[in-house]
């Protein structure tokens, strides 16, 4: 067994205490085995966490990873318009090649800013697999289906390619990858075909992954159609299972908060997002009281345009007290929670919490800097103050990723070339900027 050590360092414990320790690491199995407060480890690696607080690595439960590639491409728009008059145009260039130099850039941000495991909707996805499988880190991966303005077979075949893509990937990269069925929204795939593919999933112990509740544009016909609010509807289809998880939940009712809780399907919140194309404001703080376990999540980088989830969880905090209009809501421990744990249980890993036995996905954030400059309570500097830059080391499944700002399994500069290169002529091919 070879181990690593991150010594010298405080740790943020899974009740959110903060103590003097050293965390052993079993490299080869990727777990923690040890948290030692009497700091007498010593491992066959070490990584020196001076200064910093060792903490799970942050969770990203829903991105369009490769949308990294459309970051700035278009701003300042509603999500219906913004979705189909220019993401969808840019996209329909995109080829595999587009979606693996988009992948490589977002997992390079992520890996730089503190995150180790990511939930992926997207399209050409083998190539954003290759890419968690180079560069280490950890996600739940899967097609994106849509069916709406598609013929019969072409809806059909994208329904099936997210089954078979969900089957292919399972298990891939030593275990680091994980998927789901993933159509796309209860408006955007046909209703025969929706229940005929979750059908499947549940035969084969596969959790669906979708867009629910995003805007009043996408409840709305439903409720007029239906007479039925949308997590009924899917509750009726049967993803609603507690392996499941939905991004958004902006328009929710205490019915479908009920639901939700009563399902125990997990929510990604998506606050910049939300933010951003103006979709509303999430009840994350009726949701939580409820105990429905709340997740977060960048969404794609056009529409953050970041994929810095520290940068998420200061949102959070902040967006939850505006919705609830009150200060107390969605305290820093409850957003800190919602990065770590509680995206950790949205994909279904043991991770989130630095103790034995969990997995060592891990992060070091360097306390020593001006703005987290006195550190009275260091949960509330993660929530408020820290950002992803703040991040020194990351590791995952027990490797060491990024040593002193370092990522040791990407060549940075070719993924930024790449990606400028991509993303140009993208832009050129669908007639944009
Ligand atoms: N197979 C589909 C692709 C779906 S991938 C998932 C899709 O979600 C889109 N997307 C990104 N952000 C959001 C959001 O906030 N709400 C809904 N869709 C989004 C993203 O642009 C991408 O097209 C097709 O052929 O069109
Ligand atoms: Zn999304």
């Amino acid at each position: 067994m070879s181990t690593l050590a991150i010594t010298g360092g405080r740790v943020l414990l899974p009740d959110l205490r903060v103590v003097e320790a050293d965390v052993l690491v079993d490299a080869d199995a990727g777990e923690v085995l040890d948290v030692d407060e009497s700091r007498e480890v010593a491992g066959d690696d070490d990584l020196d966490a001076s200064g910093g607080l060792v903490m799970p690595g942050l969770v990203n439960a829903h991105t369009h990873v490769a949308m990294t590639l459309l970051r700035g491409y278009a701003d300042d728009k509603p999500l219906d318009a913004w979705l189909q008059e220019d993401i969808w145009p840019a996209e329909a260039e995109f080829g595999p090649r587009d979606v693996r130099a988009g992948a490589d850039l977002g997992i390079l941000e992520m890996v730089k800013t503190g995150t180790t495991a990511f939930a992926d909707m997207y399209f050409h996805v083998p190539e954003v697999v290759d890419a968690v499988r180079e560069s280490g880190v950890r996600a739940r991966v899967g097609h994106g289906a849509v069916t709406v303005g598609k013929d019969d077979e072409g809806a059909r075949a994208d329904v099936e390619e997210s089954l078979d893509v969900a089957r292919e990937f399972q298990g891939a990269a030593d275990g680091r990858v994980s998927t789901a069925l993933m159509p796309h929204s209860l408006t955007t795939v046909d209703e025969a075909l929706l229940r005929e593919a979750v059908e499947t999933a549940r035969e084969e112990g596969i959790p669906v992954h979708f867009h629910a509740n995003e805007t009043l544009d996408e409840v709305d016909p439903i409720v007029s159609e239906r007479d039925e609010r949308p997590l009924a509807y899917a509750d009726d289809v049967g993803m609603l299972g507690e392996t499941d998880f939905c991004a958004h939940g902006v328009h929710v009712d205490d019915a479908e908060i009920e639901l939700l809780a009563e399902r125990d399907t997990a929510v990604v919140h998506c606050p910049a997002s939300n933010m951003k194309l103006a979709s509303g404001m999430a009840p994350v703080q009726a949701m939580l009281d409820a105990g429905v376990t709340v997740a977060l999540g960048t969404d794609g980088a056009a529409s953050n345009n970041d994929l810095d989830a520290f940068d998420e969880l200061r949102d959070a905090a902040m967006l939850g007290k505006l919705a609830a209009d009150d200060a107390s809501a969605v305290p820093a421990e409850a957003a800190v929670r919602m990065a770590t744990e509680g995206g950790a249980d949205a994909l279904g890993i043991p991770a989130g919490r630095v103790e034995a036995g969990a997995l060592a996905d891990l992060v070091v954030v360097d306390f020593d800097e001006p703005h987290l400059t006195p550190a009275h309570d260091p949960v509330s500097h993660l929530a408020y103050a820290v950002t992803g830059s703040d991040v020194r080391h990351t590791v995952c499944d027990g490797r060491v990723l990024m040593r002193d700002r370092q990522v040791l399994t990407m060549d940075e500069s070719k993924v930024l070339a790449r990606a400028r290169d991509r993303a140009r002529a993208v832009a050129d091919r669908a007639g944009g900027e």
